[in-house]
């Protein structure tokens, strides 16, 4: 790509999202206001959740640090997915029994929100499957994101700002697709479209990230490439994956990095991967399979 800022062939505009809302706690939610004081983004604590009666979350306790970032294993079922949900709002007291706290930082009770509200103070979460606008281009994908409080038609005609396309070159080269900015997303390959989403997530400036088997079928390449992007993102923003992939998970964790197993909707163990992988429960409810 062209990096020079007048190569895009976009205008200049001062479209300010509003992104701000009020929380039923009856504080103004915004964004990059999460008190860390104590040093945890995410606090889940004694969590229960059933479905009708049937618990598919058992009292899982949890804490993720701010720019953390952590791998989440586990057998099928397991609640992973509920958990994710949980966090988003997805799932909640609404559509399920919930019981127990889920805090984002140390103030905000993710239970008492909605879901556009946690999309809006910082939780972006991307699904297995891409969901990426197969006809525009790389970089209108980019900047659609950067404005997903607006319609995709309001969006697209608005004009672009400075900082927006400085936002966009950085999140091109993060994310390895400068050479791929003009070409329509449908072209990529399916690891270039993994990596083009988690761009449009970085895109919003998100504090939580939290990607659902990012390395599902993807070629041994891919997956090492987007291993190197989330290692690359790591101390940005706070990252939350689950993943099945194992070497996957090792070149995320590393040495020292905290794997977190889940079964039978708790916590079964966690440390690092080496910890992990050598536990006996751990062995017999999910690695040994
Ligand atoms: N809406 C729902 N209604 C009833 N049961 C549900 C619902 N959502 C999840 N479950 C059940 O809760 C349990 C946990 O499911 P969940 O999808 O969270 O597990 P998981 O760890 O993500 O599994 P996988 O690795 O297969 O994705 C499963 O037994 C599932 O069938």
């Amino acid at each position: 790509m062209q990096t020079s800022s007048s190569t895009i062939p976009i205008e200049t505009t001062d479209f300010q999202p509003e992104w701000e809302s009020k929380g039923n706690s009856g504080h103004f939610l915004e964004k990059g206001k999460i008190d860390l004081s104590h040093g945890e983004i995410l606090y889940i604590e004694d969590l229960v959740v059933s479905f009708d009666g049937f618990k598919a979350i058992k009292g899982l306790t949890l804490d993720i640090l701010s720019g953390e970032l952590r791998c989440i294993i586990g057998p099928n079922g397991a609640g992973k997915t509920t958990m994710m949900d949980v966090i988003t709002g997805k799932t909640g007291p609404r559509n399920a029994q919930v019981s127990g706290r889920v805090f984002l930082g140390q103030t905000i009770d993710l239970l008492k929100l909605k879901e556009p509200q946690i999309a809006q103070i910082g939780i972006g979460r991307k699904f297995q499957k891409p969901t990426v606008f197969e006809n525009l281009k790389v970089w209108e994908n980019l900047e659609l994101a950067r404005k997903s409080n607006k319609s995709w038609r309001v969006a697209l005609t608005a004009k672009v700002n400075q900082d927006a396309i400085e936002d966009m070159e950085k999140t091109l080269l993060q994310i390895g697709l400068e050479k791929e900015a003009y070409i329509p997303a449908g072209e990529l390959s399916h690891g270039q479209k993994q990596r083009l989403e988690i761009g449009m997530l970085l895109m919003q400036k998100p504090e939580l990230l939290l990607l659902d088997e990012p390395a599902a079928g993807m070629t041994d390449e891919e997956t090492m490439q987007l291993a190197d992007l989330l290692n690359q993102l790591r101390g940005t923003c706070s990252i939350v994956v689950v993943e099945h992939d194992m070497e996957f998970v090792s070149a995320l964790s590393g040495e020292t990095g905290i794997v977190t197993v889940l079964a039978e909707g708790a916590v079964l163990a966690q440390g690092t991967m080496e910890h992990v992988k050598n536990d006996p429960a751990v062995i017999e409810s999910y690695l040994g399979r």
